[in-house]
C-alpha cells in the first residue's frame, strides 16, 4: 500500500477508484465499501484509493473536541486499510482551511485534478465539503460534468439497527464489548506501553501489565473486568483485564491492567495489545485484599470457561 501524508506527493492516476471518509473503527459497514472498491478496481483495471482525513474532522471543527473519543488511532487505521488490500491511502491533513473548501472545489481540485477519479464509491450518509454540503444526490446530479461515476453503498444493518461508529462507541462506553465485536467484525483492541504500577499484583499472585495509551483520544471502554487476548511480540496469550480506579487499593486514577495466563516475563517499556472479547463484571470495592484475590480467582475460572465455550 502506498501511503501519502499529504496530497503533494500524490501523482494523478489514470483510473482511480476512490472512496473518502474518516472510517473510524473500520467496522463491517466500512468493510463493505472497501470490498466494493476493490471489486470495481479489479474489474476496471483501475487502482483503489482511500482518501481519509487526519486529525478527525470533529477534532478540528467541533467545540467538544477535547471530549472526542475515537475507535481507531491513525496507526491502527493504516494497518487495517493495508490488510484490506487498499492500494493507495492518502491521509489529508484536516485543517480549518481545508474544512472551508466547498464541495465543488473538493471534487474538482482534489478528486478530479489531483487524484484522477473515474469512479467514486461512498457510504449512504457520506457528506463532504464546507458544512458537509456535498451529498450523494449532489454528486449524482453533477457526475457527468465531473467526468466520473458515483456509486452509493446502502446502509448495513445488524438486527435492524445501522452499524455506525457512534453506535460502537456507545456499546464500548457501556462495557458491551461483545456487541462492539459483532459490529466491528473483530474485537475492539487497545495498544500501549507497559508501565510500572504499585508492584502489588505480583504479591497477590496476579501480576498485571499496566498499559499506558499513547493517544489521549483513544476510546477506553467502561470500567470493569474483561476476558482478553493479549498480543505480545506477535503471540496471543489468554488473559483478563481490569479497567478502573481500583477502589480496593485506594487507586486514585484510572488504569488498564492485564493479567496474562501462562506468561512470566518482565515487559516494562514494551508494547502490548489487548483485544477485548467479553465483559465479566463491574469493578468493585472489596473489604481488603483477601476478598479481592478470591474474586480474581473466580474471574480466572470464568475466563477459562469462556475460552472453553469458544472452542466447543
Ligand atoms: C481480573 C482482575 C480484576 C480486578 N478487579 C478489581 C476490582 O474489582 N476492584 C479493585 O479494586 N481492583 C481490581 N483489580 C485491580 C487490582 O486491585 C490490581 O491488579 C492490584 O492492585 C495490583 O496493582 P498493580 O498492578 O499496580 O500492582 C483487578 C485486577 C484484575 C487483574
Ligand atoms: N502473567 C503476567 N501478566 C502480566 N504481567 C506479567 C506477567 N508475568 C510477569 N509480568 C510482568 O510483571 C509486571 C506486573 O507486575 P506487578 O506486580 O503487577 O507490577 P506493576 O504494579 O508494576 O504492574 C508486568 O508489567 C510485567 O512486566
Amino acid at each position: 500500500m502506498n501511503i501519502y501524508h499529504s496530497l503533494d506527493s500524490f501523482e494523478r492516476l489514470e483510473c482511480a477508484v476512490v472512496t473518502s471518509g474518516t472510517f473510524d473503527g473500520l467496522h463491517i459497514g466500512h468493510k463493505k465499501i472497501l470490498a466494493r472498491l476493490k471489486e470495481i478496481s479489479n474489474l476496471s483495471g483501475g487502482e483503489s484509493v482511500v482518501l481519509t482525513f487526519w486529525p478527525h474532522p470533529r477534532m478540528v471543527v467541533s467545540e467538544d473536541s477535547q471530549d472526542l473519543q475515537l475507535l481507531s488511532t491513525i496507526e491502527e487505521k493504516i494497518e487495517l486499510f493495508a490488510e484490506m488490500g487498499v492500494q493507495h491511502l492518502a491521509i489529508i491533513p484536516f485543517t480549518r482551511a481545508f474544512s472551508e473548501l466547498s464541495s465543488d472545489d473538493f471534487i474538482r481540485q482534489i478528486l478530479v485534478d489531483k487524484i484522477g477519479t473515474k469512479k467514486l464509491v461512498i457510504g449512504y450518509d457520506h457528506r463532504f465539503g464546507r458544512n458537509r454540503e456535498g451529498s450523494f444526490d449532489f454528486l449524482q446530479k453533477n457526475a457527468f460534468s465531473y467526468g466520473f461515476d458515483v456509486e452509493e453503498i446502502p446502509r448495513q444493518d445488524i438486527e435492524d439497527l445501522a452499524i455506525s461508529s457512534s453506535r460502537i462507541r456507545q456499546s464500548l462506553l457501556s462495557g458491551n464489548v461483545d456487541e462492539a465485536m459483532h459490529l466491528l467484525g473483530r474485537p475492539y483492541s487497545i495498544t500501549g506501553v507497559v508501565v510500572k504500577g504499585k508492584q502489588l499484583g505480583r504479591t497477590i499472585g496476579f501480576p498485571t501489565a499496566n498499559i499506558q495509551l499513547n493517544e489521549s483520544y483513544k476510546l477506553i471502554p467502561a470500567n470493569g473486568v474483561y476476558v482478553i487476548n493479549a498480543i505480545y511480540e506477535g503471540i496471543a496469550y489468554r488473559g483478563m483485564l481490569n479497567i478502573g480506579v481500583r477502589p480496593t487499593v485506594d487507586g486514585t486514577f484510572r488504569t488498564i491492567e492485564a493479567n496474562l495466563f501462562d506468561f512470566d516475563k518482565e515487559i516494562y517499556g514494551e508494547d502490548l495489545t489487548v483485544e477485548l472479547l467479553h465483559y465479566l463484571r463491574a469493578e468493585q470495592k472489596f473489604n481488603g485484599l483477601d476478598s479481592l484475590i478470591e474474586q480474581i480467582k473466580k474471574d480466572k475460572e470464568s475466563t477459562n470457561e469462556f475460552f472453553e465455550h469458544l472452542n466447543s
